[in-house]
C-alpha cells in the first residue's frame, strides 16, 4: 500500500465458497461492492486463455465485448458483430472462467426491434454461450427491453453515454453529457434503467463529476470507462490495457504492460534462430 492508493478498501476477494456457489462472483457481490463502499475491476476478453488469467489476477467480470469487431476482428467499428461470432468468444470465455462473472454483449441489430427480439438474441448468449448476463447499449429507451429481459431472468447492465454502436448517430468519439441538458437526460436515463431492473450501469466518456451524481444517485453499482474515479467498477478493452492495441488508443485508457513488445521481442527471436539454424537443438528432437 502507497500513500497514493485509492480511498476504497482493497478489495474483496469474491464471494466464498459453499459447494453450491464455488466461489462464483454474483450479481450480489458487484451489489456488495456497491453497498460496502468498495470496487470491483472488469476487463473484455475473448477467449479462454484470457478469461483464465485474467481472472486468477483478480478480475471479477469479465466482458465478452462487441469491441471483439475491432481488437480480434479488424473493423474499424463495432457495428459489424454478429452474434453468432460473439458466440463463439463467449463460449470460449464461458470455458476459460471459473469464478468471474461472465457478461455477453447484445451486437448492434440484434436487440433494438423489441424486447422480444432482445430476449431471444440474450437467451443464446445464456444458453449457447453459458454467460450470466449481457449488456446492452442504449439509453432511456432501452428501458422497457432491460425491464423485460430482468423479470425473465437475465441480468442486464445497461450501458449508457457514448455508445459505440450509435457513433454515426452520435456524431463520432464523443464525451457525452458535458451540458447541463445532456448531464441531466443521462442522470434520468440511468435512474429509468435501474428502475427496469438493470443490475449494473456502465457508463462510457462521461465527465467525473456527472458519473460521479449517478453513482450517488443509484442503489445500484456503476461501472466506468473514461468516466472518472466515482463508478463502482472500472472497466478496460484488455488489448489497449496491456499494450497489445496498436496506434493511438483513447484518454482514458492507461497502459500496465506493454505486450506488443514483449510478443515482436519473442517472435524476433525466434525468427532469428529459425533463420541461423540455433533452434531446434537437440534437447527438441526426438
Ligand atoms: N480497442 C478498443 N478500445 C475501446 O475502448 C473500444 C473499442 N476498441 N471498441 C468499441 C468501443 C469504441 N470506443 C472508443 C473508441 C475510440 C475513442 C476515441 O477515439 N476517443 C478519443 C476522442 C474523445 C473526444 O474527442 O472526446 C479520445 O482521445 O479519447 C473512444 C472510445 C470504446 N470501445
Ligand atoms: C468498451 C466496453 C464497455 C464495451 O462495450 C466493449 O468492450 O465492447
Ligand atoms: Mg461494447
Amino acid at each position: 500500500m502507497t500513500e497514493q492508493s485509492a480511498p476504497y478498501p482493497s478489495a474483496s476477494p469474491a464471494p466464498s465458497t459453499s459447494p453450491s456457489q464455488g466461489g462464483r462472483v454474483r450479481t450480489r457481490h458487484l451489489q456488495a461492492c456497491k453497498d460496502e463502499g468498495r470496487r470491483f475491476a472488469m476487463l473484455t476478453a475473448y477467449d479462454h486463455l484470457t478469461a483464465s488469467l485474467f481472472e486468477q489476477s483478480g478480475v471479477d467480470v469479465l466482458l465478452v465485448g462487441d469491441s471483439a469487431a475491432n481488437t480480434v476482428l479488424g473493423e474499424s467499428t463495432t457495428l459489424p458483430m454478429t452474434v453468432e461470432d460473439l458466440l463463439v468468444f463467449t463460449r470460449a470465455v464461458s470455458r476459460g472462467a471459473r469464478r468471474a462473472l461472465v457478461v455477453a454483449d447484445l451486437p448492434f441489430g440484434s436487440f433494438e426491434n423489441s424486447p422480444e427480439q432482445a430476449f431471444t438474441t440474450a437467451a443464446r448468449f445464456l444458453k449457447e454461450g453459458g454467460a450470466h448476463a449481457v449488456k446492452i447499449e442504449g439509453a432511456a429507451q432501452t428501458a422497457p427491453t432491460v425491464r423485460h429481459l430482468s423479470s425473465h431472468g437475465i441480468p442486464v447492465i445497461a450501458h449508457i453515454g457514448f455508445t459505440p454502436q450509435s457513433e454515426h448517430a452520435l456524431g463520432g468519439y464523443r464525451v457525452q453529457g458535458r451540458a447541463d441538458d445532456e448531464a441531466a437526460r443521462l442522470l434520468d436515463a440511468a435512474r429509468a434503467l435501474e428502475d427496469a431492473g438493470a443490475f449494473a450501469v456502465l457508463m462510457e466518456m462521461v465527465p467525473a463529476a456527472v458519473a460521479a451524481r449517478v453513482d450517488e444517485a443509484l442503489r445500484v453499482p456503476t461501472i466506468g470507462i473514461g468516466a472518472g474515479a466515482a463508478t463502482t467498477g472500472q472497466v478496460l478493452v484488455w488489448q489497449d490495457a496491456l499494450g497489445l492495441t496498436q496506434g493511438r488508443t483513447p484518454r482514458f485508457v492507461k497502459q500496465y504492460a506493454r505486450l506488443a513488445d514483449e510478443l515482436r521481442a519473442g517472435v524476433e527471436a525466434y525468427v532469428d534462430e529459425v533463420l541461423t539454424g540455433a533452434f531446434p537443438t537437440e534437447q527438441h528432437s526426438f
